[in-house]
């Protein structure tokens, strides 16, 4: 028996951000391991006009809970979706719904956030700072819980190359932060986010570095840990290889390059690709809620959920093992034929910008005016080029995090907690991954049946017929503006013409005499 499964049944346990990428995968895994936990609280907005018990419907239906359904079907009723805003003062729970959230809960999953890395920095402070506070000072009111488990990043110290299991301060204190937040506007904002977020990239990773010092500040007698996942991709194994519903992380790029848009990216090959499958760390997750409710550590422990240290993978690798799966699997209606690579060389990867990426969107778009339809392409490519540009900082270096406790709670765990909540990476065959990665966006992300496959092959073949009569016709095009103007080109053409002409004059003399 799963001592941790064991653990989590009859409890009542919140999670926000269950309707994120990861929640969802918690949710899933929390039901069909602890099919008699109590109840599952979780903090739901309306959104795109669907409401909140809408939201919950579509999540239940989905294809990730299938299995889920079997084991229990009463999952409906174990959900208790409640109306609430994170960005709203008292998350605008209603006073019943927190009367009844403080006096049930028993663990907590802090997993809703802002992952966009453009956010304003007012906005990722709200969600990514303000609201952690609160939800503490929520949790701080709740007799019987018995873990606050905060979801992090490991990049929240991506400004340093080898990162502990420790909370790094930042220069100026967060509820400093929170509070300039509530007086200065916008303008004043957006010119001190880049003295404030100083050698991080954006205002993601740095929130959620300020996410941490809050964490540790208000952390009073609660059992809290904080675990960093690195760049979280497709499920590895549970509840099925491959699974992924959201372009985050390297998924949009992915499609990107299946779809023939993306040819390049400025990176470098061997840094390692520290992708970490959502599976693995929802694993960890669950076993860190139960030690820490359990052993009750006497500080805030930090877990690093990361691949890097333990079975490392770069992004060259990662880059042909997708492509060569796309040779295999293509995706429908690609603009052009899947061929990217990472390129550490500034000037070669403008070079590719501008011949493989801008220039043929700008092609694309004369045709499709010329025959009537509205441009889109460059817009797309635009888009395209700026999600490349906020990921280059993370495709160019390489990090080394430390995992002394993840390993040590990998060793505190049965035989059997470690084979059902498995969060040991070592045993992950990356070639494997990548392909049930890639096969994952295709089936469950974009949707595509496995049938269209011959005709999307049929459709490669005919963008490769296109690709090389494209080029012989700007080759001969070129070649001619080339000896309309210049005495060698012409000179050069007259050599190659006649020695031709030589050539087959002799060959056809030395057949003729043969006979
Ligand atoms: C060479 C071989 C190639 C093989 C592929 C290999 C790929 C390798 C890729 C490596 C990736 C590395 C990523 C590293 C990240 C590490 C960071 C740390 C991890 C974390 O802790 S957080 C999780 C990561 N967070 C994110 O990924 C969020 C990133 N997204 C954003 O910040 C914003 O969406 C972005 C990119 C700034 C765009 O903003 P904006 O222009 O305002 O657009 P919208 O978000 O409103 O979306 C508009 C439109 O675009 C679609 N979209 C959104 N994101 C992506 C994406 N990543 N790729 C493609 N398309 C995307 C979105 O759905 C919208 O579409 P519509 O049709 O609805 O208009
Ligand atoms: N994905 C990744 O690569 C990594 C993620 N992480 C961390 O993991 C956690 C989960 O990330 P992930 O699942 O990928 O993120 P998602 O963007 O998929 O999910 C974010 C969740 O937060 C919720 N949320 C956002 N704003 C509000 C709000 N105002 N009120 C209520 N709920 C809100 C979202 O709800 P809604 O559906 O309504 O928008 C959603 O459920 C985050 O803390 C993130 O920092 C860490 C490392 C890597």
């Amino acid at each position: 028996m799963s001592m941790i499964a064991a653990f989590y049944s009859g409890k009542s346990i919140l999670i926000t951000g269950a309707t994120g990428f990861m929640g969802k995968v918690l949710m899933e895994k929390l039901f069909r391991t602890s099919p008699d936990l109590k109840v599952i609280y979780i903090l739901v907005r309306p959104k795109a006009g669907q409401t909140t018990q809408q939201r919950v419907f579509q999540i239940l239906n989905s294809k990730l809970f299938e299995k889920v359904k079997e084991i229990c079907p009463n999952v409906h009723e174990k959900i208790r979706a409640i109306y609430a805003d994170l960005n709203q003062n008292d998350f605008a729970i209603s006073k019943e719904d927190m009367q009844e959230l403080l006096s049930c809960t028993n663990i907590v999953f802090h997993c809703a956030a802002t992952v966009r890395f453009d956010d304003h920095l007012r906005h990722a402070v709200q969600l990514n700072v303000t609201a952690t506070q609160q939800l503490l000072i929520m949790a701080s009111q709740m007799p019987k819980l018995e873990a606050f488990i905060h979801i992090s990043t490991a990049f929240s110290n991506c400004n340093l190359t080898h990162i502990d299991e420790v909370i790094y301060p930042c220069p100026v204190e967060p509820k400093k932060i929170i509070d300039s937040m509530e007086w200065l506007d916008d303008a004043i904002i957006d010119e001190i986010t880049p003295k404030l977020i100083g050698d991080r990239p954006n205002t993601y990773t740095y929130t959620k570095a300020l996410g941490e010092m809050v964490v540790q500040q208000e952390s009073r007698n609660l059992n809290i840990a904080i675990i960093r996942p690195s760049i979280v991709g497709a499920t590895w194994q549970e509840p099925f290889p491959g699974w992924v519903d959201n372009l985050n992380g390297p998924s949009g790029l992915i499609i990107a390059a299946g779809k023939g848009f993306l040819r390049s990216i400025r990176g470098a090959p061997m840094a390692v690709a520290d992708l970490i499958p959502v599976d693995t760390v929802v694993n960890l997750t669950l076993a860190v809620g139960w030690y820490t409710a359990v052993h009750r550590p006497k500080s805030t422990l930090i877990y690093h959920c990361t691949s890097g240290n333990l079975n490392p993978c770069n992004w060259g690798k990662m880059g042909f093992q997708v492509l060569a799966t796309f040779e295999k699997v293509p995706l429908e209606r690609a603009f052009r034929r899947p061929n990217a690579d990472f390129t550490a060389n500034t000037i070669t990867s403008q070079y590719w910008n501008a011949v493989s990426h801008r220039a043929p969107a700008i092609i694309y778009d004369f045709y499709l005016r010329l025959t009537g339809r509205k441009p889109r392409m460059t817009k797309i490519m635009n888009r395209l080029l700026k999600t490349v540009s906020m990921i280059e900082y993370f495709v160019n270096r390489s990090w080394e995090w430390s995992t002394y406790n993840t390993e040590m709670l990998m060793s505190e765990l049965s035989p059997e907690d470690q084979r059902v909540f498995n969060f040991d990476v070592r045993q992950l065959n990356w070639l494997e991954y990548i392909e049930n990665y890639v096969l994952g966006i295709k089936k469950y992300l974009l949707k595509e049946d496995m049938a269209g496959i011959p005709e999307a092959k049929q459709h490669l073949k005919r963008l490769r017929n296109i690709h090389y009569l494209f080029n012989t016709a700007l080759f001969l095009i070129a070649w001619r503006l080339l000896i309309a103007r210049s005495q060698m080109a012409r000179n050069v053409w007259f050599f190659i013409v006649s020695f031709c002409y030589k050539f087959l004059s002799y060959f056809r003399a030395s057949s003729t005499l043969k006979v």
